[in-house]
């Protein structure tokens, strides 16, 4: 049986500056400096300008915590004003970077083939994408969330070989849950991720599928991640709002024990 080490990711979205960044850092690490959570991974997702502050914490204190970005450019490099590049991320020793976040997908228009461009440009650099997918309300009344999610991964993953593809963290966030405070029942995620991880099966192999960790997110608290995590097909938790709160997100991370 494969076991997959479950991944809390905490997605800062547009807040903390640099200098509350390392607050918060050194809060995480203060709080997780036992080995109750090895078992888990830990990552934060700052904005970009805190990347460079997160990162001489976490390698001058040897934390465990991992870092990542919200975004990244296709592009390695040129004329792209505003854009930050993967070897500009790989360069500050990111490990994840979350692609296709629906807020992207929302206000930046980035169709499947971007999403599909910019985990290509992650691997390219030694990065581990987060591909976010999900749908809109409207989708999910129509019924058609499944298939609107199964399409958005295959999209995002379109020609990617098995080798790359058995490390991409996949992120199913249901737009209506997403900072609404209205949580996807635990069953309804679970239906969706288990048709994800049944779509890689297709995709790659079973073995590969099962390899994957395949992450809900959408308002995710420390009161409704036990249920959540106890899902069979979903692996952590990529989390807004709620890991903006250092011990909020502290309990998160420590799901088996809510
Ligand atoms: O990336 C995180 C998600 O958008 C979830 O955000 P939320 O936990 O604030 O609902």
């Amino acid at each position: 049986m494969t076991t997959r080490t479950p991944l809390m990711a905490g997605n800062w979205k547009m807040n903390l500056n640099h200098l509350e960044a390392i607050a918060h850092v050194q809060k995480l690490a203060f709080a997780l400096a036992d080995k109750d959570y090895e078992a888990v991974e830990v990552a934060v997702l700052p904005p970009f300008t805190d990347l460079r502050s997160v990162q001489t914490l976490v390698d001058g204190d040897k934390l465990k915590i991992k870092y990542g970005a919200q975004d990244i450019s296709q592009h390695d490099s040129g004329a792209y004003t505003g854009e930050i590049s993967g070897p500009m991320l790989a360069k500050l020793k990111c490990t994840y970077v979350a692609i296709g976040h629906s807020e992207r997908r929302q206000y930046h228009d980035e169709t499947d083939e971007i999403v599909n461009a910019k985990v290509k440009a992650a691997y390219k650099h030694g990065l581990t994408p987060i591909l976010c997918v999900g749908e809109e309300l409207e989708v999910r009344e129509a019924g058609s969330h499944v298939a609107h999610t199964l399409a958005q991964v295959e999209g995002g993953l379109k020609d990617l070989p098995a080798e790359q593809a058995e490390t991409v963290v996949i992120a199913y966030e249901p737009v209506w849950a997403i900072g609404t405070g209205k949580v996807c029942g635990a069953e309804d995620a679970q239906e969706v991720c288990a048709a994800v991880r049944g779509k890689l099966a297709e995709l790659y192999s079973q073995d590969v599928a099962d390899r994957i960790r395949i992450q809900y997110g959408g308002s995710v608290k420390a009161g409704n991640v036990a249920e959540i995590m106890a899902q069979a097909d979903i692996d952590g938790a990529l989390v807004g709002g709620a890991s903006l709160d250092a011990d909020e997100f502290v309990k998160i991370v420590r799901f088996r024990d809510q």
